[in-house]
């Protein structure tokens, strides 16, 4: 723990990085994964629970907690450390790209968005200096400019006109931040699937003397083979002495070969949201519980795991959970998947720091593809 947001690089392995994150509320391993947690829980979690699958950092979101119970409100009950009982760093997204996904838009402009609630319907404005406020008010560690994610496929004119509306936002919200020791706020970096934008975009957000970098406007529907290629082009323009986070991503396939082009930070609802849908993520590959052939499998769905939902229950019975709409279902199956996805970055960290990340990555994939499932 620091009483500065501190970035500390470790060892590299090729394009990997292992490095730490370390501020006031804790230190953040990376690469690290950071489970999502929206409206202040990470869904048919106990927040202890997910501190023991080995998470440093959960994510909030400003537009469903200014939305319920209120950026104010959470701010007069002391913050969401306190209100959600989690006193470990907290990584808040800025808004920007809810707004588009899951509000009805009604303007965006130079000054902001300005959006109805999907909650109640009633009406917002969103500027880059609110966005930060709220962040404020709920006391991230680490906060997110305001920006503008473009769907894609999208001409490129307009991806060059969000990318530079995105750039002037920055610029705003790194004002509106100040100095806060302690904490941090990172730019967005923009520009879609042009190679030329994205450079643009990292080049402009260099320029405002930031503690890190987000690489937005993927993990919207792009091939992966898209994803991976826009990080090959902007990483190299970015700093290697700040971390490097890449937004919504993802699965462990995209979280491998991302490490690989050097990538420290990973969000993604995916362990969470597929776990309640009877999806679940082991070392030998992915198993849907729902199917039929699981229903008198008395096995663990991973007998080695230090994870008791992977141990200790049979897919028998986690078939019979999820076919019968049971909560537990969905804890057991989200606890499962968190534990292998942070199992999965602590052999990343492990291997990139003996120097073996290659072999680690080939053995890996190797075993997702044996399918003995
Ligand atoms: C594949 O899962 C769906 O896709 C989203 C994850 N992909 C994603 N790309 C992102 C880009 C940005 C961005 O450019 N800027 C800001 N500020 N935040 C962002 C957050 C992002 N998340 C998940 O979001 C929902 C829940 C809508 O479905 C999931």
């Amino acid at each position: 723990m620091t009483e500065t947001f501190q970035f500390t690089l470790k060892a590299t392995d090729g394009g990997a990085r292992l490095g730490e994150v370390s501020m006031p509320r804790g230190a953040i391993r990376t690469p690290a994964f950071m489970p999502v947690g929206t409206v202040g829980t990470v869904k048919a979690m106990y927040l202890d629970q997910v501190r023991e699958t080995g998470a440093d950092i959960i994510l909030g979101n400003t537009y469903h907690l200014m939305l319920r119970p209120g950026a104010e409100r959470v701010g007069r009950l002391g913050g969401l450390h306190k209100l959600i009982r989690w006193e470990h760093p907290i990584l808040t997204d800025s808004g920007g790209f809810q707004v588009m996904s899951l509000s009805g838009l009604r303007k965006l402009d130079e000054q902001g968005v300005t959006f109805k609630s999907h909650v109640d319907g009633s009406l917002h404005h969103m500027s880059p200096e609110r966005s930060i406020e709220i962040q404020g008010l709920l006391g991230s560690d680490i906060q997110m400019q305001l920006d503008e994610c473009v769907a894609l496929p999208a001409e490129p004119k307009e991806i060059e006109r969000a990318m530079e509306l995105s750039l002037r936002w920055a610029e705003r919200c790194r004002v509106a931040f100040g100095e806060q020791g302690g904490k941090a706020m990172f730019g967005i970096v923009q520009g879609g699937d042009q190679p030329d934008l994205r450079i643009r975009s990292a080049e402009g957000l260099k320029q405002l003397d930031l503690k890190g970098y987000a690489i937005g406007g993927l993990a919207v529907g792009e091939p992966q083979d898209v994803m991976l290629k826009m990080l090959e082009e902007t990483l190299p323009v970015l700093p290697t002495t700040k971390p490097r986070y890449l937004m919504g991503v993802g699965t462990p396939d995209d979280i491998l070969k991302s490490v690989a082009r050097g990538i420290d930070m990973f969000d993604c609802v995916m362990p969470t949201r597929s776990g309640r849908h009877g999806l679940a993520f082991t070392r030998r590959g992915r198993i849907n519980i729902r199917n039929a052939r699981h229903a008198e499998d008395m096995r663990p769905l991973d007998e080695e795991s230090r994870c008791p939902a992977a141990r200790d229950y049979s897919r028998a019975y986690l078939h019979h959970l999820v076919r019968s709409d049971e909560a537990l279902g969905g804890m057991l199956l989200s606890w499962n998947n968190l534990s292998y996805y942070q199992d999965l970055m602590k052999g990343i960290r492990l291997a990139i720091a003996e120097g073996r990340f290659a072999e680690f990555y080939a053995e890996t994939q190797a075993m997702w593809a044996r399918g003995d499932l």
